[in-house]
């Protein structure tokens, strides 16, 4: 889907932001994870086209990004912004989700069915004639997602999607990062919420000052906590607490670390003492 090729970046010469950088992305739902500055949006921008590489190539199936824009990218490559404000621009929900569509050529039937498919996916198809800008902040980012989504590009690269978003918020994003791989969609995201990676992305790369010190599977990933401890990233909660519990496995969701106890008859903790079944009977 997308190859990225000794990719070098700088915004001013003499001071590189991304170093080199060698990547093969394939249907694996992806994030890109890393400290403040490392170069996750940067990288993000040189992947849909709005920053072209200063030394290297970037080929999203298979067309190099300095040969064409980023408009021309659209069916290929959605970007959903981390501020929705920098994203909306009409006066009504339906007509700023048809911008996208009509813009990459579809008819205006299509768009529009596109679009109320899209809306419906992000759970905002009751409110069509809305004004974006009354919309809480939650429901501006669903209502970006929605834009993207009814383009219909095959990678779809989300840029903090959890930020803003209480639980019920999260779930909608893991519906529709789940309804989007279902579809073959290449899902990738730059995030800092280590447990919504945890539970929702099969790969991890891990951004240090411009380079990638760590690609895998999300669980080898973030079985390196000396690498991530040095790149300044923590790992997911549930899997801090098993390693303080003094577990050996990665554990990614809380889910899986309850399944594993119910299973364990010991505990590895050497010392450790089961607590005694109610009613006591040593005293
Ligand atoms: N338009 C720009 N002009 C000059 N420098 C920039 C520009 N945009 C970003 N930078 C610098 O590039 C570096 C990488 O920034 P970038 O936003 O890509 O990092 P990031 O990993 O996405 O950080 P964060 O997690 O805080 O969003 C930072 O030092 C930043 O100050």
């Amino acid at each position: 889907m997308i190859q990225v090729k000794n990719l070098s970046f700088w915004y001013h010469e003499g001071s590189k932001i991304l170093k080199d950088i060698n990547l093969h992305f394939d249907q694996r739902s992806t994030a890109i994870i890393g400290q403040n500055g490392a170069g996750k949006t940067t990288f993000a921008k040189l992947l849909k086209g709005l920053l072209k590489p200063c030394t290297g190539d970037i080929y999203i199936q298979n067309r190099n990004t300095k040969d064409t824009t980023a408009a021309a990218l659209s069916k290929q490559i959605g970007l959903v912004f981390q501020n929705p404000n920098d994203q909306i621009f009409k006066g009504t929900v339906i007509d700023e989700v048809m911008v996208g569509p009509l813009n990459v050529k579809l008819d205006k039937t299509t768009a529009k069915q596109n679009s109320l498919k899209a809306l419906e996916m992000v759970g905002l198809a009751d409110q069509l004639e809305e004004n974006p800008q009354d919309l809480s902040l939650s429901d501006k980012k669903l209502l970006c997602i929605a834009s993207v989504i009814a383009m219909e590009p095959d990678i779809i690269l989300f840029d903090e999607p959890t930020i803003a978003q209480d639980e019920a918020g999260k779930a909608k994003i893991k519906r529709i990062i789940q309804s989007l791989k279902e579809q073959n969609k290449l899902v990738m995201t730059i995030i800092h919420d280590m447990d919504f990676v945890a539970e929702n992305f099969e790969r991890t790369i891990v951004f240090y000052q411009g380079e990638v010190v760590l690609d895998g599977h999300t669980r080898e990933v973030f079985s390196h906590t000396d690498i991530l401890a040095k790149a300044q990233v923590e790992t997911p909660y549930i899997t801090q607490l098993g390693r303080r519990l003094g577990y050996t496995e990665t554990f990614l969701t809380t889910d899986e670390f309850i399944k594993y106890k119910r299973n364990q008859n010991t505990s590895p903790i050497s010392g450790f003492r089961q607590p005694k079944p109610f009613p006591y009977t040593d005293r």
